[in-house]
């Protein structure tokens, strides 16, 4: 350890010890019906005290085995050894396809494979660090409007910070602004999320040959949405064919539009060029957003550490110099604790396509195995003091934080294609908000976590933010 990093530990290790006000888990496991109740409206809820103590919890659910894993080697069997053993479930598909059509993340096989390959260069930490400078614009832009709304009073700060990740989305990876096109989407996206997203309990119990009732709101819900993709897509390319000059660089519309498959040497369809668009801002948008309100969050009830990244960030010039992340350790270490205390991402669920076996429980084929890194993350036996907000642990210099204790995006070959993105631009995000403005709650705010696809806030508090200079 050096020492630069020696005094950030010692300075951390001053600041008192916060736990961020949480539900305590049930006693006992929540009998079937309120379980499936929890997954509509909380998921967090259907854990009990055990599920944070034991390795493997098994629990019978209308006739099948769930099995959540907060085992290593468990979970590297499902994420990684036997991969090709666990697919999505049913109603994961059921949930996303209206949404995500046959994009990266629901594809399975060969065309999934076929994807991710064309993708990839797009997110390399080489191609990300060229962002830097697009990404440090669109805070900057989104720091303008908030300094006005915050001139005038307290902040409702997640809207703000969905519209900042959403432009970043948009015009990182699409070259579009979502300006004109944002304020349509959210509507929509809130419209599915808060009833068409919620698992209902054939969701779970029927095949996907068999639509279940919600499937045919769904399924309205997606006319809409294909029109309205197509519609942004059309204004970009129209756009484009406006601009004079060469293209600045290629974004990831462009080299989805160039992959080939190797063996047939077919592109890919309009249809699916737009299920990759939903895909990419859906999935690179409503995390990053949900993980910078929660850091906002913890920095606000830790106000000695918020300070400490404010003064870490002052000394850096934040306009966009590419080399940018790797200097802020602590506000990427706060990040790495934010996603660690408040994963976006609160479980990943696969079922088995075979028979199988995790530790000592045999798996039949339809079972399901649930990792869950909102569980994972508060594990009693994998972390030190695991309810406190601790962002020491992920300082340079300290102990290696265990593989698998610690998955905000998931591990194997269908990991978050988009983390190096994400913590870049949550980093910086961060770093000049905190620049900007000293972030404060009323005394006694507490928000409380409320997972349904992702781990949302209860309720929309108002901050205060004051300017720390213009
Ligand atoms: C803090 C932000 C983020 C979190 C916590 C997060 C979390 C995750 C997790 C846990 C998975 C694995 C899911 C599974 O195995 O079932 C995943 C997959 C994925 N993420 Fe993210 N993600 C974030 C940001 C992003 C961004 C910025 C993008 C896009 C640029 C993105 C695009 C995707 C895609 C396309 C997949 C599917 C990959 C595949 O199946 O090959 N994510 N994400």
């Amino acid at each position: 350890m050096d020492s630069a990093q020696a005094r950030l530990r010692a300075a951390l290790l001053r600041a008192p010890r916060l736990v961020p006000p949480a539900r305590e888990p049930p006693d006992r496991d929540p009998p079937t019906l309120a379980y499936l109740a929890a997954l509509r409206t909380n998921g967090i809820g259907g854990w009990s005290r055990r599920a944070y103590t034991d390795s493997i919890v098994p629990r019978r659910i209308f006739g099948r085995n769930t099995f959540t894993l907060s085992d290593p080697d468990a979970i590297r069997h499902v994420l990684i050894d036997n991969e090709a053993n666990y697919a999505r479930t049913s109603a994961s598909v059921r949930i996303l396809r209206p949404v995500l059509g046959d994009g990266l993340l629901i594809s399975e096989g060969q065309m999934w494979r076929r994807q991710r390959r064309a993708l990839a260069p797009a997110f390399t930490p080489k191609a990300v660090e060229e962002l830097v400078p697009h990404i440090a614009a669109s805070v900057e832009a989104a720091l303008a409007d908030l300094a006005e709304a915050a001139a005038r009073g307290p902040v409702d700060l997640f809207p703000a910070l969905h519209g900042l990740a959403l432009e970043i989305a948009g015009r990182t990876m699409f070259s579009m602004g979502m300006a004109r096109h944002g304020p349509a989407l959210r509507d929509l996206v809130t419209e599915y999320g808060e009833r068409l997203a919620r698992p209902h309990l054939l969701d779970m119990l029927l095949p996907l040959s068999l639509p279940a009732p919600l499937d045919f709101a769904r399924a309205r819900f997606r006319r809409k949405w294909t029109p309205f993709l197509d519609g942004i897509i059309a204004a970009r390319a129209a756009e484009q064919a406006a601009e004079t000059g060469p293209r600045a660089s290629r974004d990831l519309l462009d080299l989805l539009a160039a992959a080939r498959d190797p063996e047939t040497g077919e592109g890919f369809s309009k249809a699916h060029l737009r299920d990759q668009v939903a895909t990419m801002i859906l999935a690179g948008h409503e995390t990053t957003a949900v993980a910078l309100l929660w850091a906002s969050y913890l920095l606000a009830l830790a106000p000695e550490i918020q300070e400490q990244v404010a003064a870490e960030a002052a000394g850096i010039e934040l306009s966009g110099d590419k080399a940018l992340e790797s200097r802020l350790p602590l506000t990427r270490a706060v990040i790495d604790e934010t996603l660690r205390l408040y994963p976006p991402a609160f479980v990943i669920v696969r079922a088995a396509r075979a028979a199988d076996k995790l530790g000592d429980h045999a798996v039949a084929k339809g079972d399901v195995a649930v990792i869950s890194p909102w569980v994972l993350h508060r594990h009693r036996r994998l972390w030190a003091d695991p309810d406190a907000f601790d962002p020491a642990r992920f300082l340079p210099g300290g102990p290696a934080v265990p593989r698998f204790a610690y998955l905000p995006f998931g591990a194997g070959p269908r990991v978050c294609i988009g983390a190096h993105f994400a913590l870049t631009e949550a980093t910086l995000a961060l770093a000049k908000l905190v620049t900007r403005f000293r972030i404060s709650l009323p005394e006694g705010t507490a928000i409380l976590p409320a997972a349904v696809v992702t781990t949302q806030p209860d309720h929309a508090p108002a901050f205060t933010l004051h300017q720390r200079r213009p």
